[in-house]
């Protein structure tokens, strides 16, 4: 297994206000695998994602990665295998820096040669021309930017991409260049994704498998086959389905919390 996640648990607050994000997660994600996390917004989603990337360092249970235990701190090493790739691409960039700067910073921390050759292939690899190095980050369209933020995640070759609502941000055309960009390279270097998302139209595009998130639980986990095919048993998968084919009055209006 790449990801091997046992009972995670995520608070935010303490003592009678504490809210339980993340109540007892368990799943894992195999090598190459694209691993979508789906619910509404507050689910928990995200939450789990951050504990996974080291970003968040307070929670319990157990996170491997590649076999290896994570402490909720990372060695450095960490994020040479596991890189993260946000919503919006404008708040995660640097305003004040060039791209080839923005690109150029993960290289040097982590002490890789040849900073010149490996910027101008990963911008190649993401669909940008080597020219675009020298542009600021207002000064690139949406889609773009995006584009920006997974070559960042990628200058330093890692093995998983986690990805939190990587085209929510994006005007519907964009989305879908966006998304056929993460399938080929995920493709072409085998990496292993786990996306969060509110859409299922993404998880059919991208994933192989997914699991729905309710209160801060799983509440089902399924092929996108089974997606596709509407097989889900729960019934708050199926409202969640019938919720994102578009709007639905009889859904909305029939909308029940399943606690
Ligand atoms: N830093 C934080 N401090 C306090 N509460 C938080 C924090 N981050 C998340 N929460 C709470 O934890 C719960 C889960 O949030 P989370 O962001 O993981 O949900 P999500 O499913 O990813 O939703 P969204 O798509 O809106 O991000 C929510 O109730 C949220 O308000």
């Amino acid at each position: 297994m790449m990801i091997d996640i046992q009972d995670l648990r995520v608070a935010f607050g303490k003592g009678a206000d504490a809210i339980a994000a993340v109540d007892g997660v368990t799943l894992s994600v195999r090598e190459g695998e694209s691993f979508g996390l789906v619910g509404e917004s507050g689910s928990g989603k995200s939450t789990v994602l951050r504990a996974v990337s080291g970003l968040n360092d307070d929670w319990t249970g157990r996170i491997a990665v590649d076999g290896t235990v994570q402490r909720p701190k990372r060695p450095k090493g960490f994020f040479k295998l596991c890189q993260m790739v946000f919503q919006d691409p404008y708040g995660s960039l640097h305003p004040r820096h060039t791209v080839d700067r923005i690109l150029s910073e993960p290289v040097a921390i982590h002490g890789l040669g040849e900073a010149d050759a490996r910027i101008d292939r990963v911008l190649r690899d993401v669909g940008l021309d080597p020219a675009f190095r020298f542009r600021y980050p207002h000064q690139l369209s949406g889609g773009q930017r995006q584009r920006v933020a997974i070559a960042r995640a990628l200058v330093l070759e890692p093995r998983v991409l986690l990805l939190d609502e990587p085209t929510s941000a994006l005007d519907v055309s964009v989305q879908a260049e966006i998304l056929n960009l993460l399938r080929r390279l995920r493709a072409e270097h085998g990496l292993t994704m786990v996306l969060v998302t509110h859409n299922l139209a993404v998880v059919a595009n991208l994933c192989d498998r997914l699991a729905v998130m309710n209160r801060g639980r799983l509440v089902e986990e399924m092929t996108v086959e089974e997606l596709r095919r509407g097989a889900a048993r729960e019934p708050y998968t199926l409202q969640l389905l019938r919720a994102s084919r578009g709007y639905d009055r009889a859904a909305a209006e029939g909308f029940r919390d399943y606690a």
